[in-house]
């Protein structure tokens, strides 16, 4: 049972206070802001009560698999802030960035159940009141798969990821396993640059057909959705075939076997070298590996990826 107040996105004050009963004698208080000087205020009261900041960034149309890194944040954490900002220097195509599915209310609504304590929300002025121009270089970590295939993409992640630590200052900071390479840049930024917070990097959360979560599920058609199952199965199925074809060989069994199916078509597969992102090209080479994938599903484009094969001794 939901109890609002004072509750009003458009038009209503900058920090919104948000009440709702879970059971009728307890009440939790969650706090929407749009403004970083309005976060900024909540988070210093929060640090001088010696509480340790978990943070969460997302694009919002939030679903469970945002939902775990919020539960992993409250079980790391003291008081969890969860970002929801498209942002759109990471968007290298525009009809990407216009389909993207926002519902704020909706966001609000389910993270109130969570052990989130405060949304920032701000509007794209808020975070680049001037063009970011800043230009990161994370050599061959940017150069392939996701990078190679959407331009411009990571350096717009890490304008946007690196803003939001500078904003929001957090002890920890919770990525999700599905955005694999997104989690081998971030690790490279906090890594280069020294920054003073700790990523933790959560498991990829499937629905029971075993599909990876991703906000873009809900642009697909119930038909397509149907159909984009077949990237997990394929996956699951290949993960288990490592020691019957050899890389390259799998690699194309992988592809074609998508491939065959008519609303599906492979964008890359390819086994790489957890470390390096580096495709490998043996079982025998001593290193994590993990199947990484891009198919389109219609104008949708969606990723996911899977641990495949065992480190030799
Ligand atoms: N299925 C999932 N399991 C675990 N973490 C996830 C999952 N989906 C998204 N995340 C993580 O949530 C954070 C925010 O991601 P984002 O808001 O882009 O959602 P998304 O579902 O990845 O959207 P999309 O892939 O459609 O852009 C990222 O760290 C991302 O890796
Ligand atoms: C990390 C992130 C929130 C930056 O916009 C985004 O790339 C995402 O949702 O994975
Ligand atoms: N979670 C990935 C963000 C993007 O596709 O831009």
């Amino acid at each position: 049972m939901l109890n609002f107040q004072s509750f009003n996105l458009q038009s209503g004050p900058t920090v919104l206070n948000y009440l709702f009963t879970l059971q009728p004698h307890f009440y939790t208080k969650m706090q929407v802001v749009k403004h970083i000087s309005d976060l900024q205020t909540i988070l210093n009261i929060k640090r001088e009560e010696g509480l340790k900041i978990g943070f969460v960034p997302t694009m919002g149309a939030l679903h469970e698999g945002h939902l775990s890194l919020v539960m992993i944040a409250g079980e790391q954490s003291n008081f969890v802030v969860v970002s929801i900002f498209v942002n759109p220097t990471q968007f290298n195509d525009k009809g990407d960035l216009d389909r993207y599915p926002r519902d704020l209310q909706k966001d609000v609504d389910l993270l109130s159940t969570s052990a989130c304590q405060l949304i920032f929300a701000p509007e794209p002025e808020e975070i680049y009141p001037e063009p970011d121009t800043r230009q990161f270089n994370f050599g061959q970590l940017e150069q392939v798969m996701e990078g190679k295939f959407r331009p411009g993409h990571f350096n717009g992640v890490a304008q946007v990821v690196s803003r939001l630590f500078d904003i929001v200052q957090p002890d920890k900071a919770f990525f999700g396993q599905k955005d694999f390479q997104q989690l081998a840049i971030i690790n490279e930024m906090v890594r280069k640059f020294n920054l003073p917070v700790e990523i933790v990097s959560c498991p990829i959360i499937r629905e029971t057909n075993g599909l990876a979560m991703s906000s873009r599920n809900m642009l697909l058609s119930p038909e397509q959705r149907l159909n984009a199952v077949h990237i997990s199965a394929t996956l699951f199925e290949a993960a288990n075939k490592t020691g019957e074809l050899s890389v390259e060989e799998l690699c194309e069994w992988v592809i074609n076997r998508i491939n065959k199916n008519e609303f599906l078509n492979t964008e890359y597969f390819e086994i790489v070298n957890e470390m390096t992102l580096l495709p490998v090209k043996s079982w025998d080479e001593n290193c994590k590996k993990f199947g990484c994938i891009a198919v389109h599903c219609g104008k949708i484009r969606l990723i996911d990826n899977m641990e495949f094969g065992v480190r030799s001794a």
